[in-house]
């Protein structure tokens, strides 16, 4: 509890109303992985923070929503009216908001969310993740985004941006905006105190909408 402010009946507060969590459609062979989406679930919980995802019930993503939900807190599943059908994705618990496709679902998820944690996972996994970094380093959002790096999951990926900082490919500056912890605990911590520092290519763009095929009312920015 060290670092947070208590309301009066002495639970933690957070800066952060709702965090939209990126993971799996598959749970993922190890039982540590499913562990950390139901921890992350319940940290949320802990600190009174609603979920926003990408709806469904199917691997991490239907595991870090149902303790969300078991917990009290709000749940937003944002969910293409393609994958509506329960055969597909499954329940979704809480508010469900159907959009048109993919790439409204993202600009959906972020326009409702004050940080983004992806949890283990796969191609929608990263492309949502290297999405809304892209979107920090462009200087669209300053919201943070951070990596629950379970059992060294995404190692790999953070040595290969290393790798492109090295080569000049990524700003030394724009390496900061992912932050990473191994446990859900030490995630929210960092992400309380993280303060974006890195240079934007414009601040507060406000083309992004029409460039990115997005709705013209969709202001992801907030
Ligand atoms: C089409 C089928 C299943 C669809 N499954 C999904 N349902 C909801 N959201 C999904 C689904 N697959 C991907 N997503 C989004 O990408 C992320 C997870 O993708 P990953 O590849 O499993 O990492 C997740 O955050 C969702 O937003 C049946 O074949």
């Amino acid at each position: 509890m060290e670092g947070l402010i208590m309301n009066h009946e002495m639970k933690p507060l957070s800066k952060f109303r709702r965090i939209c969590v990126f993971c799996g459609s598959s749970q993922g062979k190890k039982r540590s992985y499913q562990d950390s989406a139901i921890e992350l679930g319940k940290e949320l919980v802990s600190r009174n923070i609603d979920l926003v995802y990408g709806g469904g019930s199917i691997g991490l993503m239907g595991l870090v929503s149902q303790a969300v939900h078991d917990g009290g807190r709000h749940v937003i599943g944002v969910i293409p009216k393609t994958l509506m059908p329960r055969e597909l994705t499954g329940e979704t618990v809480g508010e469900v908001k159907a959009v048109a496709d993919m790439h409204q679902r993202k600009a959906e998820m972020a326009k409702h969310s004050d940080a983004f944690i992806a949890l283990p996972g796969g191609y929608g996994t990263l492309e949502e993740l290297l999405e809304v970094i892209t979107w920090a380093q462009l200087g669209i959002h300053d919201k943070p985004v951070g990596l629950l790096n379970v059992d060294g999951y995404y190692n790999s990926l953070l040595s290969f941006i290393d790798k492109a900082v090295e080569e000049g490919f990524v700003s030394p500056s724009a390496r900061q905006i992912i932050v990473s912890a191994p446990t859900a605990k030490e995630l929210m911590k960092k992400l309380e105190e993280y303060v974006p520092c890195h240079e934007r290519v414009a601040s507060q763009l406000s083309w992004e909408i029409e460039q990115l095929g997005y709705p013209q009312n969709c202001d992801i920015s907030r």
